[in-house]
């Protein structure tokens, strides 16, 4: 397996405040990542520090195979473009001249491709017109435009669906698909519209209290949601108890309804309860989504 960023038990503390407690996260090339967690988990801290923007205290992380501690960090960062909570454009610039703005901060050797930038941004049209007059959506396009201005194959977005109309939401999702799925842009997305990302990350980690509970791939978690199934029961007592003893994964809902993850004998699981004294009303398919995995995922979290 080859990844674009592995970080290892990163720690970031703000004064007594942990930002990053342990953190280990995988990004594998090719995918588009979905990095999920609540406001303060920690997901601009991580961007910031795999950016260069801040150090960590402890841990380590590599960009394609580059440990931090190396001097090559510096290029191998190059491989990268980032738009971190707001768009880094000049507001009195059009789109054409913040793009030649960031090919000169590059030192890039010419302007060749900033036409094919804008275009691929659905910003050709945008003529003389300033930034600071563009819709939000416009210039969260032109962040990502000037992101990209070092044809990097790993791409940064902090929240890039943050404030953005329905509209502006599926043009930021067809571009981030297409830069994957045309131009092989590995991509890491925080997010914490659930929805959003369940239509474009091939890959989840979940970020809670600095620390990343659980990473997992949207096969796998097509997987899980498929195998749940939600019982109805006359005692949650007496179902969690059977389920304990069969070894399997479960949530409680209610004091009558449970979701029960992995294959399941309704067969051998109705007569266990009987056996007990508890009647099964109903059992049917759920097709749980990203949401409610979340939920049952942080259900179970610290809340510090
Ligand atoms: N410059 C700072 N000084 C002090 N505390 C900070 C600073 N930046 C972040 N923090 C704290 O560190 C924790 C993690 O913040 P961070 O911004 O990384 O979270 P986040 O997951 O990106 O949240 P959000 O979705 O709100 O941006 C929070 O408790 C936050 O208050």
């Amino acid at each position: 397996m080859e990844y674009v960023l592995k970080a290892s038990r990163l720690t970031k503390k703000y004064k007594n405040s942990k930002a990053l407690d342990g953190l280990t996260m995988h990004v594998e090339k090719g995918a588009i990542y979905g990095f999920v967690g609540k406001n303060g988990a920690g997901k601009t801290t991580l961007i910031r520090i795999i950016c260069g923007l801040q150090r960590p205290e402890g841990g380590e992380y590599e960009v394609y195979g580059v440990k931090n501690s190396d001097k090559e960090i510096i290029q191998a960062r190059r491989r990268m473009g980032a738009v971190i909570e707001t768009p880094s454009i000049y507001l009195e610039m059009s789109a054409e001249e913040n793009i030649r703005e960031q090919y000169r901060i590059l030192g890039l050797p010419s302007f060749d491709g900033i036409s094919e930038l804008l275009e691929l941004v659905g910003l050709a049209g945008t003529g003389n017109k300033k930034a600071k007059n563009f819709s939000l959506g416009m210039r969260q396009r032109l962040g990502i435009a000037v992101a990209l201005a070092g044809s990097p194959d790993f791409l940064v977005l902090d929240e890039p669906a943050n404030g953005l109309d329905p509209q502006g939401i599926i043009e930021i999702r067809e571009l981030i698909l297409r830069l994957n799925r045309e131009y092989q842009i590995t991509v890491l997305i925080s997010s914490h519209i659930l929805d959003e990302l369940s239509r474009l990350a091939t890959h989840y980690g979940f970020i809670e209290n600095g620390r990343i509970i659980k990473e997992i791939s949207a096969k796998e978690l097509e997987a899980v949601c498929r195998k749940c199934m939600r019982a109805e029961v006359t005692s949650t007592v007496v179902l969690s108890r059977v389920l304990e003893r069969l070894g399997m994964e479960y949530t409680v809902v209610s004091d009558t309804q449970a979701d029960i993850y992995g294959k399941v004998s309704i067969t051998d699981l109705a007569l266990e309860l009987s056996k007990e004294g508890c009647e099964v009303r109903s059992v049917h398919e759920r097709d749980e989504s990203l949401e409610s995995y979340y939920v049952s995922l942080m259900g179970g979290g610290r809340d510090e």
